[in-house]
């Protein structure tokens, strides 16, 4: 059987995909979800013209160097002067507080004496001087933030200020997660001499919830299609937006996912790509279901998840970036030729302080078992199919997992 490229496997999982709907959210829950439609200004900010330093509100005309004021009000914030200010007045001010008519500059107290009702000028000002003009931050009906864009700290900070007390954000992908296999069991409890620690869950687990997603976790089905289409049925009845099962992908006696999933009504989209790790890798639909079937090697299913369920997750976000960002890097030590499948190599950086360029340095062994190795790298060099062998200094392309926050 041909193997499919990596890139048109992947324009076939982002495919028909419908973005997912709107929900309201406070704007305290508001962080890490995807904004569903643009945030404009409800307010002009600041919406008066506003001191930025405490201090006297003057006619810079009158502030010349030793000038005596007469001092007849005050202005606080949240409590303004009404009056105005006439020839050779002040105002006493406060930072934040409304410029009171009349005024049109601030000297700071550190420039003036006090002498009872009266206050003496020691540094004069120019006109506007620690103000803050009216509509300075911004004005209403300003577009502020784009749909598409995961919503920040700082962006929550400028939503707040121009007053939406709830924001527009997709709703979650629900993600039902199945990991397959006789051998397997949960961390913590006791492993037997032919089993090993269902790992792969919890990584793809975080991975979705980093994305922005909900996990629905199914647990361990043994290898038997009981056990296997009742998991599928159980994602089915509980919505979720996409199944991934873990394991069983290849073509051994005991991998049973294509047919139950088939069995189940699933269309195949394509099963086997060329790409290492990960080849066995499975697509389809249920239904409105997304299929991913991960390969069951620890490093194959995280590599799969970085490079097929993340998109796949962004896209139904309605995110304006589906892909992870791509970076160029320079090869720190040989590495041979590749065969027809793209490669992910799992390496670390070697940054060079005083060129800022980064040089990656591919780990050893690449076995597609090893979670230590994939835990040891910052970043995966994209290797793509039939590249020639690379020499030290050699440009390549990386995916840096480190600043994903993988
Ligand atoms: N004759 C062939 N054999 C294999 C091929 C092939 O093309 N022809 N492909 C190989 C490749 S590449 C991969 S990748 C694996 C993938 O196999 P499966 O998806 O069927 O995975 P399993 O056999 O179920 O498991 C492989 C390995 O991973 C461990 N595993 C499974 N689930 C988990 C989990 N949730 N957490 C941690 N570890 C897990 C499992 O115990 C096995 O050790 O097939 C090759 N074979
Ligand atoms: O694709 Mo497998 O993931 O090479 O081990």
């Amino acid at each position: 059987m041909s193997l499919l490229p990596v890139a048109d496997a992947l324009a076939k999982v982002v495919a028909n995909v419908t973005t997912l709907p709107a929900v309201n959210v406070p704007i305290q829950l508001a962080r890490g979800r995807t904004l569903a439609s643009t945030i404009t200004a409800l307010r002009t900010q600041p919406n008066f013209h506003a001191s930025a330093m405490d201090g006297y509100a003057v006619r810079a005309e009158d502030a010349s160097d030793g000038a005596t004021l007469d001092l007849i009000g005050e202005s606080a914030a949240g409590h303004g002067y009404a009056g105005r200010v006439g020839e050779k007045q002040a105002v006493r001010i406060f930072t934040g507080a409304p410029v009171p008519d009349g005024a049109d500059a601030v000297v700071i107290q550190e420039n003036t004496r006090r002498d009872g009702n009266r206050v003496i000028i020691e540094s004069g000002v120019q006109h506007g001087a620690n103000i803050r003009g009216r509509g300075l931050d911004f004005a209403e009906g300003t577009e502020a933030l784009s749909p598409g864009s995961v919503i920040g700290p700082r962006d929550i900070a400028l939503a707040a200020a121009m007053n939406h007390p709830r924001l527009p954000v997709r709703r979650k992908p629900k993600v039902a997660i199945l990991a397959t296999g006789d051998e397997l069991v949960l961390p913590g409890q006791a492993v037997g001499q032919d089993q090993i620690v269902a790992s792969n869950t919890f990584a793809i687990a975080a991975l979705v919830e980093a994305e922005g997603g909900e996990v629905l976790d199914l647990g361990i089905a043994s290898d038997d299609f009981p056990a296997l289409e009742a998991a599928i049925k159980r994602a089915r009845s509980e919505k979720a937006d996409i199944l991934v099962t873990i394991g069983g992908a290849s073509v051994g006696d005991h991998d049973l996912i294509q047919t139950a999933l088939t069995r189940e009504g699933m269309t195949l989209g394509f099963w086997k790509i060329a790409m290492r790790p990960g080849k066995p890798l499975l697509h389809g639909r249920l239904g409105g279901m997304h299929i991913l079937g991960l390969p069951g090697n620890p490093v194959s299913s995280v590599v799969c998840s970085v490079l097929f369920l993340v998109p796949l997750l962004r896209t139904l976000l309605g995110r304006s970036e589906t892909g992870l960002a791509r970076r160029k890097a320079v090869f720190a030590a040989p590495w041979p030729a590749n065969d027809l499948r793209e490669d992910y190599i799992r390496a670390r950086f070697i940054l060079d302080d005083a060129s800022g360029i980064i040089k990656v340095a591919p780990l050893a062994p690449q076995d597609s078992s090893l979670v230590s190795v994939l835990q040891r790298a910052d970043c995966l060099v994209i290797r793509p199919p039939f590249a020639p062998e690379a020499k030290p200094g050699d440009v390549c392309e990386i995916i840096d997992l480190r600043a994903a926050g993988y």
